[in-house]
């Protein structure tokens, strides 16, 4: 096989977490054409995830962007499972399980008896060593990053990233993928948290240290990085859409990893994720979302 042909061998993909990333990527997927798998251990899971497709796709109707048959099509080519031996017809899986390197070791373990000998295994990971998590694998040479910006069908950005082994071919192919999906490339070296999570999560990171000392109430931080920034979303906002659990995840790999202080957690962002304030997905994190409107939690 050709390289040209290589890159463009991928049909169908695989993806292993059907959180709010796994069933974005099954999303743009899916609209672009490839046949999708998407995995999670529980069946709840996988139909919450089929269901915030089926809804996004809608919005994405109601808004012009896709037509009714794109929208079925999508759908079409989704499927659920809850059983790994289905991803065997995949030509490249996408892990977009917990940020938990444990986990997502596990996961390897788990699946890659189960993957076709030649078939690509990325992960969606927001901050762990690919290289680290390579030797997990079977398959170190066709394992790399492929890290998704949320929300998937909004956000323009992915990042790749190689790890010690990854072959040129596996990153030709993901490349080919990647700009199917009509997404822009942004290449990092496998450093801690890669280039977009070392520069936003610090500055999170700050937000909340703000919060903690009583600098600032979480409506006025938001309010300020809004107005006085330009950000779309105040810090604490944005903390709370990623996920808290994720956030203090990738803290510990930039503390960990850079062995820096100036990473180290917030002792609040601490006591959230204690707290299973785990953000908007728990209902609950720097702003409580139970009511109707969202309501700052301190
Ligand atoms: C942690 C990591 O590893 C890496 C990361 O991803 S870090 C996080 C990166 N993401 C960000 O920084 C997001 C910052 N926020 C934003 O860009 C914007 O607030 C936003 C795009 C999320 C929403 O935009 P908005 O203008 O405030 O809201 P809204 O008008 O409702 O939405 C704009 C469009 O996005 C879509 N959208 C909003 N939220 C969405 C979601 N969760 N899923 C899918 N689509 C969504 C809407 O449907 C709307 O589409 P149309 O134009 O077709 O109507
Ligand atoms: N949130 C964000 O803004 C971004 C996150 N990422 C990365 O994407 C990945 C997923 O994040 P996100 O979607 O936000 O997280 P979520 O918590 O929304 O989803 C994770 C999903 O993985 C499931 N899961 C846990 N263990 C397993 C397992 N052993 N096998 C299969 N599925 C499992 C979880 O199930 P359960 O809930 O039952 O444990 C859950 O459904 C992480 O690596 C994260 O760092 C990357 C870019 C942006």
């Amino acid at each position: 096989m050709s390289e040209g042909e290589m890159a463009d061998s991928i049909k169908h993909v695989g993806i292993v977490g059907a959180g709010q990333m796994g069933s974005g990527i099954a999303h743009v997927s899916a609209l672009a054409g490839y046949g999708v798998t998407l995995y999670d251990i529980a069946e709840d899971r996988t139909s919450a995830g089929r269901d915030k497709i089926a809804a996004t796709l809608d919005r994405q109707l109601a808004s012009q962007k896709i037509t009714e048959a794109d929208r079925d099509a999508a759908m079409a080519r989704i499927a659920t499972t809850t059983d790994t031996a289905a991803l065997g017809t995949a030509d490249l899986v996408i892990e977009a399980a917990t940020e938990d390197e444990t986990v997502k070791r596990k996961i390897y373990r788990e699946i890659c008896p189960h993957l076709a000998p030649g078939a690509i295994l990325a992960t969606n990971t927001s901050s762990i060593s690919i290289t680290r998590l390579a030797s997990a694998t079977d398959r170190p040479e066709r394992f790399m990053g492929i890290h998704f910006m949320n929300p998937v069908p909004v956000m323009k950005l992915v990042e790749l990233v190689r790890g010690i082994a990854t072959e040129d071919a596996t990153f030709e192919s993901a490349r080919h993928y990647v700009t199917a999906l009509d997404k822009t490339i942004s290449v990092s070296e496998d450093f801690p948290a890669f280039i977009v999570n070392r520069i936003l999560l610090p500055m999170i990171n700050e937000a909340i240290y703000v919060l903690y000392e009583g600098v600032g109430s979480v409506e006025s931080i938001d309010t300020a990085m809004k107005l006085g920034a330009n950000h779309p979303m105040g810090p604490l906002q944005l903390a709370d859409f990623i996920g808290l659990d994720t956030c203090l995840s990738i803290m510990q790999v930039l503390h960990d990893g850079l062995a820096d202080s100036k990473y180290r957690p917030c002792p609040l962002l601490v006591k959230y994720v204690e707290a299973g304030w785990l953000g908007r997905k728990a209902g609950r994190g720097f702003y409580d979302y139970r009511g109707e409107t969202p309501v700052p939690t301190r």
